[in-house]
């Protein structure tokens, strides 16, 4: 019998449905609430008069963001208890591979010139974040799971890092609604020349201020005091600034033109997470200029800089490329500090975290919230 599978024919190269190849701007908000934090004309003049490399710039952050969108949209319509998380990040990261042109890394002149951000997190429950599947993985979303959905999109570099939480049961709604609201209010609280702990504070006011009940117990919602969210810089995911989500006493400033991930956490358990389970993800230590002793590590670092650069990645990625028996030389590429590990963080078992995450560019006149969507 044929299956009535219908093609999805919305899931193509972008450029065809932006033929003049100007993106969406996302979500303007003016910086502080009081007037002295609010920027004057001529910062507005200065990004008026942008520059012809700059306009790229925006606009490449733009076309991710826009990708974003419609793959996040296309998986949340499909989205059901009872699919593996392997199917869920296919369906998410080919949809990603489809709108940016980047279908086979192996065909392509420049990998890294576009594509797939990060491994698609897909964090259940107690675990908070950096869990995808490996190859074997046979998890099935359950109608109970509150399941972390966290993707990236990368164009000429510039990552997009957003993510939302997936509930099928209404009783989590609370831990949602909490998250969500410390989210924005740190998406408000930031701008340009504000002190870090200054938005963990406003975060964690904001989160703990809900409760959840959840099968008949009653928690007060207490954020992930050591996750947090991050500056963005080219093909480095973490560009080394920290947002807090709590109160911590870094003065650091958010500066003009910077991008950041502003991504807060909720938990029903000790409110804080711990490293756990099998590791998926991996990343080119940034400042490691080490060369490996084994010969096959040596082959596994080749591959990994022509098709991810500094990005990071999962073990699928490296079994999509054709790469075999590569653990024993990854985890000795991770010994010798070359690669770094990203194992999945965890709060104790039995317990519920919730994480919304949107990137925003920190423009001379106003903040840009280039990942808003209409779902969140
Ligand atoms: O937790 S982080 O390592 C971090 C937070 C603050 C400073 S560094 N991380 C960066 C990252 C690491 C590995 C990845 F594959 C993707 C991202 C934040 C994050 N994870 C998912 N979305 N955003
Ligand atoms: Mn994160
Ligand atoms: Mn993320
Ligand atoms: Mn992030």
């Amino acid at each position: 019998k044929k299956r009535s599978k219908k093609k999805n024919n919305n899931i193509k190269d972008i450029t065809t449905f932006y033929p003049d190849g100007v993106y969406p701007e996302g979500e303007w908000l003016n910086y502080g609430q009081d007037f002295n934090l609010a920027r004057t004309t001529d910062e507005e003049q200065r990004y008026l008069k942008r520059s012809k490399e700059n306009e790229q710039h925006w606009n490449d952050v733009r076309k991710g963001a826009e990708i974003h969108r419609r793959v996040r949209h296309n998986v949340q319509n499909k989205l059901q208890p009872g699919m593996s998380l392997t199917d869920i990040a296919n369906i998410i990261e080919n949809a990603t591979r489809k709108f940016t042109g980047a279908e086979d890394l192996n065909t392509m002149e420049n990998p890294t010139s576009q594509g797939i951000g990060f491994p698609t997190g897909l964090s259940l429950n107690h675990c908070a974040a950096h869990f995808t599947p490996n190859a074997g993985d046979t998890t099935i979303l359950r109608r109970e799971d509150v399941m972390k959905v966290d993707i990236g999109v990368q164009v000429n570099g510039n990552i997009v890092d957003s993510a939302w939480t997936v509930t099928f049961d209404h009783q989590y709604d609370n831990l949602l609604t909490a998250v969500r609201e410390a989210t924005y209010t740190g998406i408000r609280e930031s701008g340009i020349d504000v002190r870090l702990t200054d938005i963990g504070e406003a975060i964690q006011e904001v989160m703990e201020s809900y409760e959840v009940e959840i099968n008949g117990k009653t928690y007060a919602v207490k954020p992930c005091r050591n996750l947090c969210g991050h500056n963005i810089g080219p093909y480095r995911i973490h560009g080394g600034k920290s947002v807090p989500i709590v109160k911590n006493g870094d003065n650091t400033k958010m500066e003009e033109g910077e991008h950041f991930a502003i991504e807060t956490f909720g938990t029903t358990g000790r409110g804080y997470v711990v490293p756990g389970g099998e590791v998926s993800h991996y990343a080119k230590n940034t400042d490691s200029s080490a060369i490996p002793s084994l010969t096959k590590a040596k082959q596994l670092l080749h591959t990994i800089d022509r098709n991810f650069g500094t990005l990071p990645f999962c073990r699928r990625y490296l079994d999509r490329l054709g790469e075999d028996k590569y653990l024993f030389a990854l985890n000795n590429l991770v010994k010798q500090g070359i690669v770094q590990d990203y194992p999945p963080l965890n709060d104790v078992h039995g317990s519920y975290t919730a994480q919304f995450e949107h990137t925003i560019l920190l423009h001379p006149h106003k903040m840009e919230v280039v990942s808003k969507g209409d779902d969140y």
